[in-house]
This record gives C-alpha cells, structure tokens and sequence, in this order.
C-alpha cells in the first residue's frame, strides 16, 4: 500500500513540477485560501502544496475521493462527480492488493460521545467494550483498518448540557445492538484506524458516510453508503465571498487564539491543501460549536451552505474570542499595575537621585546621623562616638530591607538623640527658689528648708548632684507636685515616671538589642524626651515597686540611683555608658518601710505628714481654688465660697491627710458653677446683646440699670448676689457716672462685648454665693461619716490614735463584759487585728490585772469576768502595739465602770511591767486628734521630741502629756473634776 502510495503520489507531484500550464492553472481559489491561510500562520513554506501533497498522500491516502476531489480542484477542473470516476478510473489502471475505503461500504459502527469526526482531523477515542476493541485490532491485522465514526443521539429526556463528559463515555458502552443502532446520528465519516494502545484507538476522518442498516449486534456493524458533496461551481462569486469572510473571520481569531494557530499548523501540514469544502469543515471542526452544530455541518452536503453554516460558528468563534481577549486583558490589568507602580516608584527614584534632588535610604540616614552629632562633637564621650561611627558604616553596608538595617537603624536613632553633654543652665538663686516654692505650695516648710539647703550647697559646689531625695506621706500630700516645683526652682526639665507595680528589670535598663522590638530603658526615654542631660527625674511610687519575676527592678534603681554607680549606667538597648550623675533624682513613697532597704539607704527621707484643718484651708483658698477658677474660665468676681463653706468641706467632705478630694470638691463647686452661668447666659443673651451692640452709651447704660435692679430682686430670694461686670458697669457707681464712663471706653469695650456675645455669654451674670446653706447643691450630701463616734465616751471605751499610710486617725477600743463565773475569767478579741496587736491586747489584760489588784484589791472583775474587746472598723485590718496604753485604759475603765476624761486620747506601747515606749506618726496623730476636736492627748516621753519639731499651728490648743509610767496614764485618765466631763 505504501509503495503504491508513494509511486502516486510522486507521480502527481512530478507532474506538478513537469508542467508550467499545471503550474499557472495553480492559481486557482484553493491555493488562494490556502495561501490566506499560510499567511495567517505565519508558514514559510514557498509552496505548501509540494510538501502538502507528500503528507496528504501519506496521511490522508490517495484512495480518498475527496482527497481526489483536491486534486480535480487543483488542476483547474470542476469538482463534479464524474471528476471522482475520472480519477477513479485512472487509478483503476493499477490494481490494489487491499481495499480502497471507498470499497467499505459495511464497517463496524464506533459510537463518538461527544464530537462528530471531520474528515481529515484526528480523534482520539476510549473503546471500553473488549469484544469491539478486539475486533477493531482485528481488522487492523487484516489490514483493513477502517471504521465507521458516528456521533451519539442525546438521551431523549435528559439536558445534554447537564451530563458530564466522563458519565458519556461511561454510558456509551452500555448500548448494544438494536440500542445502540437506534442512538446514532445516520450521517457520520468513514475513520481509520492508525494506532490502538491499550484502549485508545486513534481515528483519522476521510469520508462522509451514512448508514443504511444494521448488519450485526456485536459489535454493531453497519452498511454504509458514501456521501458525496453536491457539485458546485468554484467560481460563484457568493461561494468565494462566504469562504472568504470564513477566511478573514478564522485570521481574526488565529491573531488571538494560539490554540487555533497550532489547529491550522497543524492541518496544512498533514492534511494539505483547502479547497471550499475542506475550509467549510475546518471550521467547524475547530470551533467551539456544540456537537449537534457540528453534526449538522457534517451532514451538509451542499457546499455553499456548509460554509455558511462554518461562517455563522466561526463568527460566534470570534465574538467568544474578543470576550476572552477582554477578560484576558482586564485580568492581565490588574496584575501588571502594582508591577508598574513599583516600577516607576523605582524609575522615580533613580530619576531623583540622578537631579541630585534625593540621595538613597541609606545616605540621607547617614547625612541625618551626622547632622544630628556634629554640633556636639566634642561632648560626646570618645567611645560613643567610636560606636556611632561603627553603626554608620555598617548601616552602608547592609541591605536597606534587611531586618538587621532597621534595628541598626532605631539604634543609631536612640544613640544620636541623646543629649550628650547637654546641660540646663542650673539656677542657684535660693531667693527665687524660695518665691517658686511659695508660689506653688502652702506650709511644707520642711520640705522647702531642704530644698533651699539643697540649693546652697549646690551654689557654694558649683554644682547639685549627689543626693536622692524621697518624699514620703500620705496621698495627696502634694509630693508629686513639689517634684516639679523643685524643677522649676532649679531650671531643670522635669521628668516623671511610676515604678508602681513595676517588675520587669526591662522598663529601667531596656531591652538587649537582639530581642524584636527592643527599646531602651525608662532613663534613656527620659533623656530623650527632655533634652538635657541634667533633668530632675522623679521615681513616683518606690514604695510599689513590683517583685520582679525576671530580674530585681529594685536592683536595678539602685544602679539608677547610687551616686556612686550612675555615673557609667548601662542601658542594656544602648551598650555605651551614660552618665546619670547630673541627673536629681526625687522619690515619692507613701510608706517608706515598704522601699528596699539597700534604695532606703541611699536616700534622704522628707516626710510629708498630711494638713491639718488650717493648712487645709489655707492651701483651698490660696491654691486650689484659684487654680480651679481658672481652669473653669469663671472670673473672681463671680464666686465667692464663704470661709465657713470651705470649713464645713473640710471638715466633713474632706477629712484625710492629702488635699486631692478636698481638690476634687472644689472643681465639683466650680463645675456645677459654670454650668450654671452658661445657662443663665443663654437665657440672658438675646435682650443682653440685642442692647449692647451699637446702641447709644446713654441708653445702654438705662437699660444696664434696669437689668441689673432686676436681677437684684430676683437674688435677694435666692441668697444670690446680682452682678455687672465693673468693667462695662460698675454697680457701685451713681448713673450720672456711668454716662462718662461708657463715653471713655466705649470704643475699645465695643470689641470686647461683641466678642463676648459671640461666645453666647451675657454680660450680667449673677454672682453665686456658695455657703455653709448650699454647699449640699454643689457636692451633695456629706459623705464622710465622722471619726468621732461618741461624744462622751461611755464606760469601757477610749480613743486612741493610729497611723495608717493614709496619714493619721483616731480609733476606738472598746471593752464590754460577757459572762461572769468564778474564775471564767478571759479575754474575747475582734476588729480584725493582726499578731502584734493580739498580743498587746494579752498583755493589756496581764497589765490591768496588776493594776486593778494594786488598786482595788478587793475587784475580781477580771478573774471572774469573760470580757471581749472590740475595735471598730472591722473590715480594716490593724495591726500594731501603740494601742496597748488605750487598751489597758478600757479594761480598767470597764472594770472600775467609771469612763475616761472628756476629750482624751492617748497612744503608746505598754511593757508587762506599765513602762509607756515611744511610738511612730506623732504628726499624723497629732493632726488626727485635732481632726477629732480632742483636747488632751497623752503621748509616750520618747516622743516629746518629735512633738516639740511640730509647727505651732499643728500644736495650738491642744493639751499633751508625756508619760514614762502607765500608772501616769490612769491619773490622767480617770482623775478628773466630774463636772468637767
Ligand atoms: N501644700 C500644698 N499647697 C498647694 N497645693 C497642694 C499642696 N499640697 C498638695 N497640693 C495639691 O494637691 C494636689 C495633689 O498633690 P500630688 O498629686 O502632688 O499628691 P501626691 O502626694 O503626689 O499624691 P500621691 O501619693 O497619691 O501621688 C496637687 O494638685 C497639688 O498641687
């Protein structure tokens, strides 16, 4: 078969060369297609047909009767049928061996699921019926490979569009015989069979072909009749247009589809030459039509209308194409557009850098580096400098998105903004320390005298440093505040932070450099943030320092404090020695029993004790209050809190050692106060500024009048005083003046008015008297529930006084009998007392005993009698032994029912023996009887000393006793003129 092929063959291409007529009778439609076609494939072949013809002999056979059809064509010569019996006839002269396909007029029928086959294109298939795939091998041994390709009908029922690919060549292999017959499209293509591997089988398309009937069931064999295209005239000019436009469309869609392109490659290579229905069926065949769109072009015998059928799908191929083009486009988009930004960012860059207008991350953070250092070259320690300039050159060389560039980076941004070597001028003047001081603090004399013997030394040394000063006392006592007084009296910035609760040793000497995010520590901040080298810092809260659970926070103060030690602080972030030793360091602690011994050490202790109630007052009226006005915009004209006002907030609002709530009620006050006004000013507004803006002086000052004599009835109801501002109209001036006095400031007071009603703010505001009788309106009801609880106290009870960090308070013990029986004598304890004061009250039982044996010999009360002590506020914990001399006083007052002097209070630990020992707080105390109107105290002689140091106007008119002896204490307690008490 080859070698009749080939000889064939050879003799058509050998009489294509031969002949020159051939040749021009060449240039007929199909090689014009053709030729459109090689061009759209951009093919190189000069002449495709010569190497076409070899591969259409070769895969295509020359039995085939299109395939002679082609060359009809190609000679010039109508494609009739009797052209095929010509050629047919002419090849009749050589005698085949095996039969053309054109003698299979009965083929085994293969059912294709999803496409029909074109002639002249491959078709892979799966045949998974064993019985017709041994048949098909069969007739490939016999030589006969030839098969009948036809397209499977859709279920009747069933949406082909819903049934997958696999579920059809699954299902195709379930028909059989008569089924299967009934399942397939009549018209179908005459396929032979080239290779079968396993269960694929591949097909190639020659012929049209359609069935005529069943031969056998298994596997299905059928008789076949060859189809032939109608005859047509190549040279109708609607055939050529049609296959022109299938030509122009199919270009179109080749620009755009690579897929096509290979298509075409493809089938000019194997297949060879287009004539009108060759095109009409490669259209089809690579469309994307459904299969019944195929079926129907395969089935279209009249040439003309196949290529108007291939047109239609090559159009709808097209419009597909430009859809996916867009889609293509739009996604192709949206990727490259963040390629592109960064793109031109880059282009940008480099733009600008080359104008010299912008220098590279890494030079314009040298340049900012060394900008930074310069001006303070010679300040900056030698080894620092020698680290800064390390950093810099390695910052050149690392990768500038390197994480290792950033943290080089940050560090060299910690390590040039120091303040290397940057001092504020200090000030020595201890004249203007003092007016500061006063200026922001009432009393605290001691507290100031050391500041002020602070300064001096610092003024005949040149220079402050050395010392830490802890101020400690109760809350509110203003040790934060005079932080930054001390500050301001010395020049230095002020820096402030809270080691309340803080445990972790990082917060004060960094983070090691290698750990993500690292950071220096509190100190270097603080440097940074005040810009000078010598800032006070204050250490709020040393007493609350946490426990640290990595590393001692305490520890680490101390390298921050010790005088000794600062001077080379390593901060674990910056690795260079800073020295802190120009830094003051202030301390503020509420119990200093609480700060680390080794820091306790180190420091110089103040003790802020608390106010008594004339500080208070002082320090409300003088302070507070103005502080308060001010930053409530109300004028001093426009409040007034009486002195007896202020005294009852004191006294029954505000009782603890500090003046924070006394500070808290008075912004109340002021608060509710401006409220209040700006009510009022929207009510007044309207007529108010309807008067002031541009009437004449006289008759603004007429209706000022009457407004003002208004308001004036309206207050005297309300204990509300009526006030005009002076400036505009002073109440106290006769109304002739006032016609002078508006004359002379109209023009510059005309601004300032309309200014003011702008603001909504009348002019006429009533000034609010805040009394003894209103004072509830402003801050509600007292809720301060008072120390005192009895007036008298009664039998078995006496007020002592305690020290809590909250400053000083007074307490009461009390004493009551429980149950009486020979020798059930005992004593019961409550009040939540801690270990020292249980045993205190032991030995106050021991020690009344004795007493009361000495006294009253004759007295079982405390043999026979189970007693219980009690002292109030139970839910506070107390603890403590300076209550054992009230303690005993208690008992003995229960047992000789006899109570104590009016007015007395007393403290004191108390031996077995009676002996009194001094105790703590004797200021708090002191201030916390006065608090409690008591009027005789009785203090241990220990203590006389801390008593005298008392200012006068702590000590006024209290009467105190010094005792060594507990038998001092019994006089004074129960030797007393009983009208007196
Ligand atoms: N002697 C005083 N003269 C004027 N104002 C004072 C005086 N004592 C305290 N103050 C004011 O009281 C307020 C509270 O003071 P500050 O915050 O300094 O108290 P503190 O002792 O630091 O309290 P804490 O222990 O709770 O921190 C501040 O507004 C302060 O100005």
């Amino acid at each position: 078969m080859l070698k009749l092929l080939s000889s064939s063959a050879s003799r058509q291409l050998y009489s294509h060369v031969a002949s020159p007529c051939l040749r021009i009778s060449t240039e007929s439609s199909t090689t014009l297609l053709l030729q459109a076609l090689s061009s759209i494939t951009g093919s190189t072949r000069k002449n495709p047909r010569e190497a076409g013809f070899y591969q259409k002999a070769f895969f295509c056979s020359d039995s085939s009767n299109d395939g002679a059809g082609e060359v009809a064509e190609a000679e010039g010569k109508s494609c009739e049928p009797e052209a095929d019996n010509a050629d047919t006839s002419s090849r009749s002269a050589i005698v085949p061996t095996n039969p053309r396909p054109e003698d299979y007029l009965t083929v085994m029928a293969l059912p294709l699921p999803h496409r029909p086959l074109f002639p002249g294109f491959y078709m892979p298939i799966h045949v998974k019926d064993p019985k017709l795939l041994a048949a098909l091998q069969e007739s490939q041994k016999r030589q006969a490979p030839y098969a009948g390709a036809f397209l499977l009908k859709d279920e009747p029922g069933i949406d082909p569009s819903v049934v997958s690919g696999s579920d059809l060549e699954k299902n195709i292999y379930e028909f059989k015989g008569k089924e299967l017959f009934n399942r397939l499209h009549e018209v179908g293509t005459l396929a032979q069979i080239t290779s079968i591997q396993g269960e694929q089988v591949v097909l190639i398309g020659h012929r049209r072909l359609r069935i005529t009937e069943m031969v056998n069931e298994d596997p299905l064999t059928v008789k076949v009749d060859h189809l032939k295209d109608k005859p047509y005239n190549k040279d109708d000019d609607v055939i050529k247009a049609t296959s022109f436009e299938v030509i122009a469309t199919l270009r179109d869609v080749l620009k755009t589809n690579s897929l096509w392109r290979d298509h075409v490659q493809t089938y000019t290579q194997h297949i060879g030459d287009f004539n009108f229905p060759r095109l009409a069926d490669f259209g089809a065949a690579i469309s994307g039509a459904n299969k019944l769109q195929c079926q129907k072009v395969l089935e279209e015998l009249d040439v003309y209308k196949r290529l108007q059928l291939t047109l239609e799908l090559v159009k709808k191929e097209m419009e597909i194409s430009k859809i996916q083009e867009s889609i293509a486009k739009a996604i192709e988009e949206k990727i490259s557009g963040e390629q592109r930004r960064y793109l031109l960012n880059e282009q940008l860059k480099a733009i600008k850098k080359e104008l010299g207008l912008e220098t590279d991350d890494k030079t314009a953070l040298s340049v900012k580096f060394r900008e930074r250092i310069e001006p303070r070259k010679e300040k900056i320690p030698a080894q620092v400098l020698q680290v800064i300039e390390e950093e810099l050159t390695k910052l050149q060389l690392l990768e500038a998105s390197s994480s290792e560039f950033n943290v080089t980076r940050n560090y060299l941004d910690w390590l040039t903004a120091l303040p290397w070597g940057d001092y504020s001028d200090e000030n020595f003047d201890v004249v203007r320390a003092q007016n500061i001081l006063d200026e922001d603090h009432y009393g605290l004399t001691d507290v100031k005298e050391r500041i002020l013997e602070f300064i001096a030394v610092g003024k005949l040394r040149g220079i402050s440093q050395g010392k830490i000063i802890c101020l400690s006392g109760p809350p509110g006592v203003g040790k934060t505040s005079i932080g930054r007084s001390i500050a301001r009296a010395l020049n230095r910035k002020f820096f402030r932070f809270s080691v309340g609760g803080l445990s972790d040793v990082a917060e004060i000497k960094g983070h090691r450099r290698t750990y993500i995010g690292a950071m220096p520590g509190k100190m270097v901040q603080c440097l940074k943030n005040v810009g000078t080298a010598n800032p006070l810092v204050l250490i709020d809260e040393i007493d609350k320092l946490g426990r640290g659970h990595a590393g001692d926070p305490a520890s680490a103060l101390l390298e921050l404090l010790d005088p000794e030690q600062n001077a080379n602080f390593l901060d674990h972030y910056l690795d260079v020695p800073i020295d802190l030793s120009k830094v003051l360091f202030v301390c503020t602690a509420n119990v200093i029993d609480m700060i680390p011994g080794p820091l306790l050490d180190r420091m110089e202790v103040v003790t802020i004790a608390g106010y008594i109630t004339d500080e208070k007052m002082h320090i409300a009226r003088d302070y507070l209050e103005k502080a308060t006005r001010e930053s409530c915009g109300i004028k001093l004209e426009q409040v007034e809190v009486t002195d007896a006002a202020l005294l009852a907030l004191i006294e029954n609002y505000c009782r603890e050692a500090g003046v924070r709530n006394l500070q808290k009620q008075i912004e109340k006050i002021y608060r509710k106060i401006a409220l209040q006004f700006v009510r009022q000013g929207v009510i007044n507004e309207s007529p108010v500024s309807k008067v002031q803006v541009g009437e004449p002086n006289e008759e603004r000052a007429e209706i000022a009048e009457t407004s003002t004599a208004s308001v004036e009835n309206s207050c005297n109801e309300k204990n509300v005083q009526n006030f005009v501002e002076a400036d505009i109209i002073p109440m106290d001036q006769p109304s002739d003046q006032i016609q002078g006095a508006t004359d002379q400031s109209s023009d510059s007071k005309d601004a300032k008015e309309r200014e003011k009603i702008e603001c909504g703010v009348s002019e006429a505001v009533e000034k609010v008297l805040v009394d003894t009788s209103n004072l509830a309106d402003f801050v509600g009801k007292p809720v301060f529930h008072a120390e005192r609880i009895y007036e008298q106290t009664p039998v078995g009870v006496v007020m002592g006084l305690a020290w809590t960090a909250m400053g000083g308070s007074t307490l009461y013990v009390e004493t009551t009998s429980m149950e009486q029986g020979e020798g059930k004598g005992s004593l019961h304890l409550t009040g939540q007392l801690g270990e020292v004061m249980k045993e205190s009250a032991q030995i106050a039982h021991t020690v009344a005993r004795a007493i009361l044996n000495e006294k009253d010999p004759e007295n079982p009360f405390f043999g026979n009698f189970k007693l219980h002590l009690h002292v109030p506020g139970g839910a506070t914990p107390k603890d403590g032994p300076s209550a054992g001399c009230t303690m005993i006083t208690s008992l003995l007052s229960l047992a000789m029912k006899k109570p104590v002097r009016r007015d007395l209070a007393m403290t004191g630990e108390v031996t077995l023996t009676g002996k009194i020992l001094p105790i703590g707080g004797v200021k708090e105390k002191t201030i916390a009887a006065r608090r409690s109107q008591v009027k005789t105290i009785i203090f241990p002689s220990a203590n006389k000393r801390d008593y005298d140091e008392l200012a006068p106007n702590v000590k006024e008119g209290l009467q105190v006793h010094f005792v060594d002896e507990y038998s001092q204490i019994f006089d004074l307690s129960f030797s007393y003129d009983h009208s007196d008490n």
